[in-house]
């Protein structure tokens, strides 16, 4: 059996990762390969329990807490989603994975990128994706559609500040430039079919379509 890959999406808020993490899969599924989609946080039961507790504004998690809570909800994911799937040679494509921990919690938050990789090497074996596509776009065009799909009811991260967040986008730019091999910068400006085109475009040489 052909080894499978662990491909990830990330990027700000309302980007448009889960819908091409969607256009992605089938694609993939339709040239007869096995594939697992899931999302982080999240992914598991257990998992998804963490996510619930994660983004409920009810609670005031302190970006320490938050770290640990993340970690927690990877590693149960790992283990029985994640790592199952790659053992059995299929493929893995994941809505966020460590980089949003370390964009968020690191970069947005108060924590080093060490300490949250500490924690993923505790927690999750230091896995690590085959490639990652960083997503980015105009933040005047997110802001439009995450009007459309939230009008204002922004989840307990969604809506921490604007300063907040331009961290965690430049965060993620810092990521990408330490780890040219992995990361993979997609312009997300366009329509879905138009950033689907320059997934796919980067994908070729993992699946058999490179020149
Ligand atoms: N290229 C695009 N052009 C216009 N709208 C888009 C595009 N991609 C996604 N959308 C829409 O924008 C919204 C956000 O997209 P999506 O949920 O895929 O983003 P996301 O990055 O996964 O969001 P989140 O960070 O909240 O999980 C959705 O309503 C989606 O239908
Ligand atoms: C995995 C992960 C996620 N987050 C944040 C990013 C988002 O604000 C939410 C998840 O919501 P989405 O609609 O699924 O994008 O959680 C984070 O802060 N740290 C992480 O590791």
């Amino acid at each position: 059996m052909t080894s499978g890959r662990f491909i990830t999406f990330e990027g700000g808020e309302g980007v448009g990762k889960s819908t091409q993490a969607h256009l992605l899969v089938d694609a993939l599924r339709g040239r007869g390969l096995e594939v697992v989609q899931t999302r982080e946080p999240g992914g598991t039961p257990g998992a998804e329990a963490i996510r619930d507790l994660l983004l409920d504004k009810r609670f005031a998690w302190d970006t320490r807490a938050e770290a640990l809570l993340f970690a927690a909800a990877r590693s149960d994911h790992v283990s029985h989603l994640i790592g199952p799937a790659l053992d059995r040679g299929e493929w893995v494509v994941c809505d966020r994975f460590i980089d949003s921990s370390r964009a968020y919690q690191a970069g947005g938050g108060e924590w080093s990128d060490d300490a949250v990789l500490s924690l993923h090497t505790l927690g999750s074996h230091a896995l690590m994706p085959d490639i990652t596509f960083l997503l980015q776009a105009p933040t005047d065009e997110i802001a439009q559609r995450l009007h459309e799909r939230d009008g204002n009811d922004a989840d307990r991260i969604g809506g921490k500040p604007a300063a907040y967040h331009a961290r965690v986008a430049e965060h993620f730019r810092q990521l990408a430039v330490t780890d040219p091999e992995r990361f993979v910068l997609i312009d997300a400006s366009g329509t879905p079919a138009d950033v689907h085109l320059r997934v796919m475009r980067a994908m070729a040489p993992s699946i058999g379509e490179g020149g």
